[in-house]
């Protein structure tokens, strides 16, 4: 079957298991281009696994994930390689920069893997670094920012090729309070003001405030979804 034409994901019926333990047991979502959903859900509800098959990192034992016209599902491993590689990007719990690199060449990496120049590269990557707030730390290496700084860095990194979409998972988790709400809106506003289609998996309750939707995950299911306010964050 194939998807709407308005949702640029779309998973039909997902089940997923490790290892033959079952983590998701039949999930349905689709998700608009450009639009910030976030999936939120207790421990173990499969808000990972869930991203996994998305993004292509995890095929689903049963059902179906497609990307715009591309079934993900049926792709063979090359193909969601390159899929993940030119068209998502990825942030996950824990910055994993290069310490031997600078902070721009780590936001750069994406770009120069492809075969992009260097001075465009680097020009590019400096313009992520400073629209995300942490252009006097491009050259510094990791060790020398605080850990905020350093998921800033994986920020730019994962945007810095303009993805279609953003993938974060749990990218608040080892923030503090006044640092998880700087990320979460550091992500947001990429998102919106780049049209790059962002999907958040989080225990952060903020995360509802600035996102258009929510799905809400429980013991590999849905539980529900909401379809609040959107909430712009200029506003
Ligand atoms: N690599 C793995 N091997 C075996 N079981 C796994 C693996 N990854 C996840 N699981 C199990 O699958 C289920 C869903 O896990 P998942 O990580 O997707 O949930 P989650 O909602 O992201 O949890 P958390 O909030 O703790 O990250 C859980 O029961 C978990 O223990």
């Amino acid at each position: 079957m194939a998807p709407p034409d308005n949702d640029v994901l779309w998973a039909r019926d997902v089940h997923y298991a490790h290892h033959g333990s079952p983590a998701l047991l039949g999930v349905s979502l689709g998700v608009r281009q450009g639009e910030i959903l976030a999936v939120t859900g207790p421990r173990g509800s499969g808000k990972s696994t869930l991203l996994g098959c998305l993004s292509g990192q995890l095929v689903p034992g049963r059902g179906e994930v497609w990307f715009n016209s591309m079934p993900v599902h049926t792709l063979t491993p090359t193909s969601r390689e390159r899929l993940r590689r030119d068209r998502f990007g990825w942030v996950g719990d824990t910055p994993q920069l290069v310490a031997e690199l600078t902070a721009w060449e780590n936001a750069a990496l994406p770009l120069l893997l492809a075969g992009c120049g260097h001075r465009k590269a680097r020009r590019t990557a400096l313009e992520w670094l400073e629209r995300l707030d942490i252009g006097d730390c491009a050259r510094k290496r990791p060790t020398a920012l605080l850990q905020a700084q350093r998921q800033r860095i994986a920020i730019a990194r994962a945007l810095v090729h303009q993805p279609d979409v953003l993938f974060a998972d749990e990218p608040t988790a080892p923030l503090h309070r006044a640092d998880r709400a700087q990320v979460l809106r550091t992500l947001t506003t990429a998102g919106r003001s780049h049209s790059i289609t962002v999907v958040i998996a989080t225990h952060d309750t903020q995360v509802s405030t600035l996102a258009d939707r929510t799905v809400a995950l429980v013991d590999g299911r849905e539980s529900g979804a909401t379809n609040p306010a959107a909430c712009s964050l200029s506003a």
